[in-house]
């Protein structure tokens, strides 16, 4: 009742209450009038609605923010309306929300996210998707290999800005972001079990703030559907489900599907609460109750005949960012692909960690192979395909670098300011949970480590338990097996291989020297040195190959080093197949 004619105290106070909830929300809220502070539906009647609504009007205005009407209903006691309120974040900006698609193989995630982006609706024969793809053998084969991205753009009133493109071309992405207040990027993974390991990176390194798990009603749950909800959930990462193919399905079989799709995620292992969405009030009750709660809505769609798809994109437009971001931290920024463009140079792409990042910046690139970072000037900014003067917190950038080769960058390194004095490391600890092996893991078994976009192969040194089972908890000490990385405490990390998975949280990284490590793991002997190197003192690396290697020749076990010198690794003690030396020429 305060919100129908307010005194100046009780607006300020309302104001106060607005401001915070949009923070609290990353600059978005649902907001209900007629209802009770205690969360009771009392209802209004008609001239006190019209008279709050003008006041939440006002208020929008004061906090500048959009207001936009989700739904009406009436209760016993009057009339009870949805708001969600949206800060407007100015002309060339736009709140962003990343959405990972997974889900098994043929589950319909290529096409939905073609049906969503270009507005037409699919044949059932792969038309929708044929856009999506990135590759030849892609759209040969029909299935999605690599990571791919796609925007979905919402105006100020809630409406979807993607318009179907009349000459069947890719599309304008620079148009939709101008015209949106909030562009939902969805990060289409693959299905098929053979591109796992580029699943778990998109998952890992993208950053993704929801996951959307598609199940096609016919197959039901089968192939990786349990691994990649698995994934999601190891990850923390909110996840709702997508049923596909509704049009083709008979109805025995799409409730049987629905019925073990809730069963698995009310199982102990997910402890979620599974809601079937079947209208707009579905959407508000658990859009407003996703990201804190265990709520899972599972959707039920078409992409050939569109049944359903409102709901999905309204619950898409009220999804908000998880995290929120403070400007002033020192910038961080992880790479994930790079890029060698014609005109432009060395281009990179990825997502800012924190802080702000402005055109020509200095900042720190690395770590190298030797655990080194090099200052490197950011030529320019592209934040969704559009140039721009900087990039936050949270948002997804590509840079083109001064005076860097391509061949020099890889997916895992980051740019940092140089206010961190970043440090690359080898070994770190961890708190590990297994979550699946075959039979027992023990020391100086080697997985393959995700970790944000960090992807390397790392061998237990030590762990708190003589072995591991899958459900056991430890603490493990890894070593990496080829670069130093950068790593940050608290950070989660996926650590797999094959079916074998475990994931964790970085609870120590080893600021023990990079090179120093691997010096005291073998010693090196120089092998004939040319000449040039003769008088000079450089430094090498080598790396013991896998057996077969190019670096292998008779009587020894040779590599070419960095700097040009060809070394032998004459170990001191049996060195394992993944040996690091360094040392001096
Ligand atoms: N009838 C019908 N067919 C659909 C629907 N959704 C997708 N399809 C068809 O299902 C096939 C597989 O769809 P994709 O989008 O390639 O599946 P995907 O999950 O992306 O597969 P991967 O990329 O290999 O992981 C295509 O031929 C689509 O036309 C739907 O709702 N109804």
């Amino acid at each position: 009742m305060v919100l129908v004619s307010p005194t100046g105290e009780q607006y300020d106070a309302l104001q106060r209450h607005l401001r915070a909830r949009l923070d609290e929300g990353c600059g978005e809220t649902i907001f209900v009038v007629g209802m009770g502070s205690d969360g009771g539906d009392y209802g209004l009647s008609d001239r006190d609605m019209e008279a709050s609504v003008a006041t939440v009007q006002s208020l929008c205005e004061q906090v500048e923010a959009d207001l936009i009407p989700l739904r009406e209903r009436t209760e016993v006691g009057g009339k009870i309306c949805d708001y969600l309120i949206r800060r407007r974040v100015g002309e060339q900006d736009f709140l962003e929300v990343r959405v990972a698609v997974v889900g098994n193989v043929d589950a319909g995630k290529s096409t939905l996210l073609g049906v969503l982006t270009h507005g037409e609706l699919d044949n059932g024969r792969g038309f929708a998707r044929q856009k999506l793809f990135r590759h030849k053998h892609e759209m040969e084969s029909g299935r999605t290999s690599s990571v791919g991205n796609d925007i979905l753009g919402f105006d100020h009133e809630g409406q979807v800005v993607n318009k179907p493109d009349s000459h069947g071309g890719s599309l304008d992405w620079t148009k939709i972001c101008e015209k949106s207040s909030k562009v939902i990027t969805f990060i289409d993974l693959a299905g098929h079990e053979k591109y796992l390991k580029t699943t778990v990176f998109g998952m890992t390194g993208h950053l993704p703030d929801f996951c959307m798990l598609m199940v096609g009603s016919n197959a039901g749950i089968v192939g990786m559907t349990k691994e990649h909800l698995g994934l999601a959930l190891a990850l923390n990462v909110p996840v709702f489900v997508v049923v596909t193919k509704i049009d083709m399905c008979p109805t025995n079989i799409l409730q049987e599907t629905l019925k073990l799709l809730q069963r698995l995620l009310k199982s102990p292992g997910c402890r979620k609460i599974p809601v079937l969405v079947q209208n707009k009030d579905d959407v508000i009750v658990t859009a407003s109750n996703f990201s804190s709660e265990r709520m899972c809505p599972i959707f039920q769609i078409s992409n050939v005949t569109g049944e359903n798809m409102d709901l999905l994109k309204m619950f898409l437009n009220l999804l908000s960012s998880r995290t929120a971001f403070n400007d002033d931290e020192p910038a961080e920024f992880q790479i994930d692909d790079t890029y060698s463009v014609p005109g432009v140079g060395t281009v990179v792409s990825g997502t800012t960690l924190r802080g702000v990042i402005r055109l020509n910046d200095t900042l720190l690139l690395g770590p190298d192979p030797l655990g080194a970072f090099i200052p490197i000037a950011v030529k320019s900014i592209h934040r969704k395909r559009m140039p721009v003067k900087e990039v936050r917190g949270g948002q997804t950038a590509s840079f083109s670098l001064k005076k860097i080769k391509r061949s020099s960058i890889r997916k895992g390194m980051v740019l940092v300011s140089p206010k961190l004095m970043p440090q690359a490391t080898w070994e770190f600890e961890a708190e590990i949970l297994v979550l699946h092996h075959p039979t027992t893991i023990s020391p100086r078994y080697q997985a393959m480590v995700h970790c944000g976009s960090i992807r390397q192969t790392a061998t237990i040194l030590t762990m708190s338990k003589d072995c591991l089972r899958t459900g056991d908890k430890a603490a493990v000490h890894f070593r990496f097996i080829k670069t130093p990385e950068y790593l940050r405490c608290d950070h989660k990390l996926v650590f797999r291989e094959g079916r074998t998975k475990a994931v964790g949280t970085i609870t120590k990284v080893s600021r023990r020297g990079a090179n120093a490590g691997a010096y005291r793991k073998c010693a090196c002997l120089i092998n004939r040195p040319p000449p040039r190197m003769m008088s000079r003192v450089r430094f090498f690396y080598c790396r013991q190959l896998k057996s077969g290697g190019g670096g292998r020749r008779r009587g020894g076990q040779r590599h070419r080093a960095k700097g040009g010198a060809n070394v032998a690794a004459a170990a001191t003690s049996p060195v394992g197949p993944s040996t690091t030396a360094v040392g001096l020429v």
